[in-house]
């Protein structure tokens, strides 16, 4: 765990970067700094790898000050990811990567084959080894630049805006790809940006700064959204937190009703005269896979053109966000629930997700161990 205790910054010309911090930074999580621009995040990262030296409080990494060890060895302890990546042009693609390493010691063949590992754990072709970064997009460039601070299996990745100057599709896919790796690598992840957005989608934890370098709020990304500290917190968050709010409620508990899903090969000239085909139905195959919306009131003598359901949520996986986004979408006004595999559960309508919304907030409210346990974002 990283502990900033009381840590206050003022550079020589007076400019008070950080006022009184204290953050309590645990293990196997990603913390986010995030504020405005000039409040001081990147002067916190800095002191946590001792770039900057506070000029009050305590930094202390697993219990231990930080300014008692020397800083070449706390250094080495702590990947540094930052915005360009930053990486060596005239040095390959996989030497860039085993540069730690051969500062280490490592042998070139060691340090060589721990960057291919590496490149292929951040989801990089081994075909781009031998090239140099100008001839990879920025993308892929940043992706080097997470795989060269993961090089020496620091506990402790420290990423400054890491993702802030690719585009948007891109920078969410480097988003999900950190949290692949940090599923499987378990780091303290400390992560600055300055886009609420991504703090949210990558945050165990968030720490909203304002100018000033003092603490708004520090909490994590569902409760942020719910019960924000005060106006500047809310204001940072900007519009829409209540609908980015259901990003963290799961569809599991959905109350979903199969009464209007048929298979291929029901007799639909019976089907049409039950009450049930009063409103539309979802046809799916043999298997159990959704091919249309057929509507029953209009019988012809045979099933009308299928209109296309458009696309179904998972059940338990996506999140309660998704399932309306869904049913909005939805030509019937119905989201249809898919388990893994794709075959139908169930449909859910835009009032059956608001009864979950509803459900889910009195359990927030009763404070239940199930709703009130961290959330990460569900899809
Ligand atoms: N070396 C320095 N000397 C004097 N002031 C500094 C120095 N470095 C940063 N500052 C000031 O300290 C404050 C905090 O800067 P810092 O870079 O930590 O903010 P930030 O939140 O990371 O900003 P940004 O999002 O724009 O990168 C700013 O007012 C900045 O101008």
């Amino acid at each position: 765990m990283i502990a900033i205790e009381d840590v206050s910054k003022r550079y020589a010309d007076g400019t008070v970067a950080v006022d009184r911090l204290s953050l309590e930074i645990p293990n196997h999580s990603i913390t986010v700094l995030v504020g405005p621009s000039g409040c001081g995040k990147t002067t916190t990262l800095r002191m946590i790898n001792r770039m900057v030296e506070p000029s009050s409080g305590t930094i202390r990494v697993d219990g231990e000050d930080i300014t008692r060890r020397p800083v070449n060895a706390l250094r080495q302890s702590m990947g540094y990811v930052i915005q360009n990546a930053g990486l060596f042009q005239h040095r390959t693609i996989l030497d860039n990567i085993a540069t730690v390493p051969r500062l280490l010691g490592w042998s070139k063949e060691r340090a060589r084959a721990r960057a291919a590992e590496l490149m292929e754990r951040v989801g990089l072709d081994p075909g781009m080894a031998r090239r140099y970064p100008y001839q990879l997009s920025g993308g892929q460039q940043q992706r080097v630049g997470v795989a060269r601070a993961l090089a020496a299996d620091p506990p402790i990745l420290l990423m400054d805006e890491p993702f802030s100057a690719v585009d948007p599709v891109v920078r969410r896919g480097l988003q999900e790809e950190l949290l692949r790796i940090q599923g499987e690598l378990g780091k303290a992840i400390v992560f600055v940006t300055h886009d609420m957005d991504e703090a949210i989608t990558v945050g165990d934890r968030v720490a909203v700064l304002r100018t000033g370098g003092k603490l708004a709020q520090f909490a994590a990304p569902d409760e942020l959204l719910s019960a924000p500290a005060d106006a500047f917190v809310e204001e940072f968050l900007g519009g829409d937190r209540g609908i980015r709010g259901l990003s963290f409620l799961s569809t599991r508990d959905l109350a979903l009703d199969r009464s209007q899903v048929f298979p291929v090969g029901t007799d639909w000239e019976q089907l049409a005269g039950q009450k049930t085909a009063q409103a539309p139905v979802l046809v799916t195959d043999a298997d159990g896979k959704p091919l249309g919306w057929a509507d029953l009131t209009v019988w012809t003598g045979e099933v009308q053109t299928l209109e296309p359901y458009g696309q179904g949520f998972e059940v338990g996986r996506d999140s309660l966000r998704v399932a309306l986004d869904r049913a909005v979408l939805s030509p019937t006004g119905q989201a249809v629930g898919v388990d893994a595999s794709g075959r139908v559960l169930g449909l859910a309508g835009q009032e059956t997700v608001a009864t979950a919304i509803r459900a889910a907030r009195q359990r927030r409210a009763a404070d239940t161990p199930q709703e009130s346990a961290p959330a990460k974002a569900v899809r």
